[in-house]
């Protein structure tokens, strides 16, 4: 399908947000191009939360060109005095002529006062152009901002008979380096990964980005009980950082271990994936990735921490009874009452499958 103009404008204001992928919680990506006679004069985004917004740096790209022009922007430009002024006001004095929005703004403080404001001071509005791209690439902020909770993925990788590991708790590897590659640059986009203290023991895991760039989520580990490996790779916070995250006055002397090794440890009673997606949320987190074991994954989808589903399918076989499936119990005993996923989309990647699926 070829794209029309506009759409073409769209897809490059998102291409431009991209570049602050996992920057800019609690805070929208947002790219911005200005057209004249159907050439770019400026451009720009929003690097992270209390930097100015992308409509900004592109009218200071554009200068005086602006005059008259053409603003493409995927996010409805804001209407209120935030952490910045308004970026109406902004496209008011540089006299653009059209303004041209992806999708409206959820955020109360806007939400349709940008487009109305812009209206008002005869300046033509067109929204809705590659709309649901707009949606898809602020899901995050979307969802953090109408329901007060960051976004929560959940990501597993299991062999064709439904396991994430041997009967022994071996693991590494179930998918090719191509699935991990691509798990890296989900990383890059979340804020935060967690991990249950079972992954810690049995995994060692890194949860790095290194196959991807930057920047690093934070890296969360829940444990009720601190019975951790003193020697872990998450304990090496030089280059990215590690949050602990226990019930009240567990393990004192370890809390101290990992306080003097430069990790981040916080109590939360009683420790659930809510309490701690809400405890994010406060610390103004975006998106949570959950690379997590089958019990923690279980307990995180029935307490609504959950909303999508990344799912990597490995063509291996592993068989077995008591080895370990990606989601435990949920305590169904009817088909009927299985968690039915939405908006399911597939490919592949090296030599395994993936299936991304929402919670509805
Ligand atoms: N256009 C646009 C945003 N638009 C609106 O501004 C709000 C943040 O305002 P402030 O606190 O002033 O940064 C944000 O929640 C969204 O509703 N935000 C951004 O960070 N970048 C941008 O390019
Ligand atoms: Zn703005």
């Amino acid at each position: 399908m070829t794209l029309n103009f506009d759409q073409q404008m769209m897809q490059h204001c998102l291409q431009l947000a991209r570049q602050a992928l996992g920057k800019t919680a609690p805070n929208p990506l947002v790219g911005c191009v200005i057209i004249q006679d159907k050439k770019i004069i400026g451009e720009g985004f929003h690097p992270g939360a209390g930097q100015p917004h992308a409509e900004v740096f592109a009218l200071r790209n554009a200068g005086e060109q602006a005059q008259g022009a053409t603003v493409y922007v995927n996010l409805e430009p804001c209407n209120h005095f935030g952490r910045t002024p308004p970026c109406t006001e902004a496209l008011i004095q540089a006299q653009v002529a059209k303004v041209v929005v992806g999708m409206v703004d959820p955020n109360p403080l806007v939400s349709g006062t940008g487009i109305q404001r812009l209206k008002e001071a005869g300046i033509e509005v067109i929204v809705g152009v590659e709309e649901q791209a707009c949606q898809s690439l602020n899901e995050a902020f979307i969802h953090r901002i109408l329901h007060h909770q960051p976004w929560g993925i959940l990501k597993y990788a299991m062999t064709l008979d439904g396991k994430i590991a041997t009967t022994t708790g071996h693991s590494s590897w179930v998918t090719g380096t191509e699935a991990r590659q691509k798990v890296h640059q989900l990383r890059v986009a979340c804020d935060a990964v967690i991990v249950g203290g079972n992954t810690v023991r049995r995994d060692n895991p890194w949860l790095t980005t290194h196959e991807a760039g930057e920047p690093n989520p934070l890296r969360v580990v829940m444990s009720r009980t601190l019975n951790l490996p003193k020697a872990a790779h998450l304990w090496d916070t030089q280059d990215v950082k590690t949050l602990v995250i226990t019930e009240e006055g567990v393990n004192p002397d370890f809390q101290q271990f990992l306080q003097n090794k430069g990790v981040e440890v916080a109590e939360l009673s009683p420790l659930t994936p809510a309490q701690v997606m809400a405890y994010l949320y406060e610390r103004q987190f975006l998106s949570v990735l959950w690379e997590c074991g089958g019990n923690l994954a279980a307990n995180a989808i029935a307490d609504g921490s959950i909303h999508k589903i990344l799912a990597f399918i490995a063509p291996k076989i592993i068989g077995g009874k008591i080895a370990p499936s990606p989601v435990g119990d949920l305590g169904f005993t009817l088909m009927t009452e299985a968690l039915s996923l939405e908006r399911i989309t597939w490919g592949s990647v090296g030599c395994d499958f993936w299936i991304e699926s929402y919670l509805s």
